[in-house]
């Protein structure tokens, strides 16, 4: 199905705020992304085991220098060794973090490719009803800097949890080795450490989940304002759009302020509080030295331990907030894993050869309603056409004319009854099948950003150049598109802009020559085209339509007068239907509209 862009864009509602926090639950779903890549992660264990014994050994050996060469006089060869040995630890401590580093990063990236590559195809996989009710900046937040969150998480937050995790505790081992009493002593310090890290833990979570927040809404108020940028203008809405953009800035802003003042807070008190440890260890391991209980070699080891045993504890509780900002980033994710299209793919589905349909569409009493419970948009609709023929819809504005044809495409599900193709149940009928046997031209048809040539045979390869052509020759645009800088080869950005409404519809057209879906449906662009392209137009939907089932919502009489049949649908219902002449003759709503010369899909409802 060449879907384009929806009719009805996203309500712009506020993403929602994130679920509940439970990082160990959040994490877990992780580790199946994780197993894949668990021989790098093992290395980067190894590498991150070798770069702590060079760093921590190093304090170790100036101990054993100063007591065991210095105190006794000077050993010039042996205090050469050791300085050897002490470069031999300095160049192991830099070459194994450099490759755990590197390791860590390979892992991190794969596994954060993977999710991503999962979760746009997740998304991919949802019903409209789900875009409906997300806004797509959420979606764009989603696939983007969450994930990167993620990334951040691999590299920062769990290096931090295993390298630092690890430096505590050799630096432990290490201390108790040189000392216990004095070890007992400084290890009274870590219940002041836990209570001032827990005591943060909470507030800090909170302003994490806060600027999350608000940066999910300055990205999907921007991402709306972005697609509805044409309307903006029209309106005149860039002050109000604005004065609502700044709202949503300052709101960011100042959550990010709070971010940044509570870490700022949390890093000094940590900074302060190494400083007074160093005080205290110099004062009590003074007072050991003076008294011969120590020697000064360890004092100056545990001056060199005691600082570097706030590092590790100052860069664990620093990649607290990554953790936060992970934990609600992942939440997020697997809240949108947790979602499953309402629109479900069939269990049995019924094998239908598209080269083999007829393309009979019979609507079985339907009626349908958005969401969960609303009132009845499609109340009990029979409708039935044959293969072939060719059908314009007319209607007032709300009438149901797009919700019928998106009922088609199996954008939703009925409520009641059912929709049939050649007799089978659509809901019985592959996704893949129906994609290609229902085209649809929307009225604003949406062009992929690439070249003309990609965007009608929809980047497939297999469709030849040449085909591409024959079948912009048929429908008028073969001339246009030459006429462009570089012909078929010319990028158009998203949402084609650089080609009029009208000639983006005849490349949706040619898109329907080259696919050749049985059934057509065609929405057609409520702007004014100027009368060659509306000729242009007509003449293409002729040409596309040869053959095929065609459904057409016209907004301009004219374009359906040649119809088959033309159904006048008014509150969810057919009101009438017949031919353009038999309608005329009915003297009804058609005549009326016939009559005023109104766009149908203009008038009151
Ligand atoms: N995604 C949606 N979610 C909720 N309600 C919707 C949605 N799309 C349409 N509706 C409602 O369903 C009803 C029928 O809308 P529909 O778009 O089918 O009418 P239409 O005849 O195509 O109108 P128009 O000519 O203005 O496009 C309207 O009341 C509309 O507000």
């Amino acid at each position: 199905m060449f879907r384009t862009t929806s009719r009805k864009p996203p309500k712009a509602s506020e993403p929602a705020s994130p679920p509940a926090e439970n990082t160990a639950a959040a994490f877990q779903g992780l580790y199946s992304y994780a197993r894949p890549h668990s021989r790098k992660f093992a290395l980067v264990l190894v590498c991150t085991l070798l770069a702590i014994s060079g760093d921590l050994l190093q304090p170790f050996l100036v101990k054993i220098a100063i007591d065991d060469h210095l105190a006794k006089g000077a050993e010039f060869g042996a205090l050469g060794l050791i300085a050897l040995v002490y470069l031999i630890l300095s160049l192991t401590s830099f070459l194994f973090s450099y490759l755990q580093d590197n390791l860590l990063q390979q892992a991190g990236q794969s596994v954060v490719a993977g999710i991503r590559k999962d979760l746009f195809r997740h998304i991919l996989r949802q019903s409209v009803a789900y875009y409906d009710r997300t806004p797509s900046g959420s979606l764009i937040t989603y696939v983007s800097s969450d994930t990167e969150s993620l990334n951040q998480f691999f590299t920062g937050v769990l290096l931090s949890l295993v390298r630092d995790g690890m430096t505590l505790l050799f630096i432990i081992v290490l201390m108790f080795q040189l000392d216990v009493t004095m070890t007992l002593y400084c290890l009274l310090l870590l219940p002041l450490i836990a209570g001032i890290a827990i005591g943060f833990r909470a507030y800090l979570r909170r302003t994490y989940q806060l600027s999350r927040t608000q940066l999910s809404r300055l990205i999907a108020f921007t991402a709306e304002n972005l697609s509805g940028m044409q309307l903006i203008q029209a309106f005149h809405q860039e002050k109000e759009q604005q004065t609502r953009f700044l709202e949503r800035n300052d709101g960011y802003y100042r959550a990010n302020l709070r971010e940044i003042r509570t870490n700022v807070l949390f890093n000094r008190s940590f900074d302060v509080l190494g400083n007074l440890s160093v005080a205290f260890v110099t004062w009590l391991g003074g007072y050991a030295v003076l008294g011969h209980s120590i020697e000064f070699g360890v004092l100056y080891a545990f001056i060199t331990y005691i600082r570097q045993f706030f590092q590790p504890i100052n860069n664990i509780t620093q990649q607290w907030n990554q953790l936060q900002s992970a934990t609600v980033s992942v939440n997020r994710i697997w809240s949108v894993f947790s979602q499953q299209p309402v629109v479900r793919d069939p269990e049995h589905p019924v094998p239908l050869v598209p080269a083999e349909v007829q393309g009979r569409i019979d609507f079985e009493r339907i009626s349908f309603h958005y969401g969960e419970e609303g009132p009845d948009v499609i109340q009990d609709l029979d409708l039935h056409i044959r293969p072939g023929e060719m059908i314009g819809i007319v209607g007032t504005t709300g009438a149901g004319k797009s919700s019928l044809i998106s009922l088609l495409c199996r954008f939703y599900d009925v409520q009641k009854g059912s929709i049939r193709i050649d007799g089978t149940d659509i809901r019985d009928i592959e996704p893949k099948t129906l994609h290609r046997l229902v085209g649809l031209v929307q009225q604003e048809p949406y062009l992929y950003s690439g070249s003309i040539l990609d965007n009608v045979r929809l980047f497939d390869p297999s469709i030849s150049a040449e085909a591409v052509q024959a079948a912009c020759r048929r429908v008028g645009a073969h001339a246009m598109i030459l006429r462009l800088k570089d012909g078929y080869e010319t990028r158009v950005s998203e949402r084609g802009s650089g080609l009029s409404a009208g000639e983006r519809q005849l490349i949706s057209f040619a898109r329907i020559l080259v696919f050749e879906p049985r059934i057509l449906i065609l929405d057609e662009a409520t702007a004014n085209l100027d009368s060659h392209t509306e000729l242009m137009i007509q003449k293409a939907l002729q040409e596309a339509a040869k053959g095929r089932t065609t459904l057409i919502i016209a907004h301009r009489l004219s374009t359906i007068t040649g119809a088959d049949r033309i159904l006048v649908m008014r509150q969810g219902r057919i009101a009438e239907e017949g031919s353009h002449r038999e309608l005329l003759e009915l003297g009804g709503h058609y005549w009326q509209l016939h009559r005023y010369g109104r766009s149908p899909a203009a008038g009151a409802g």
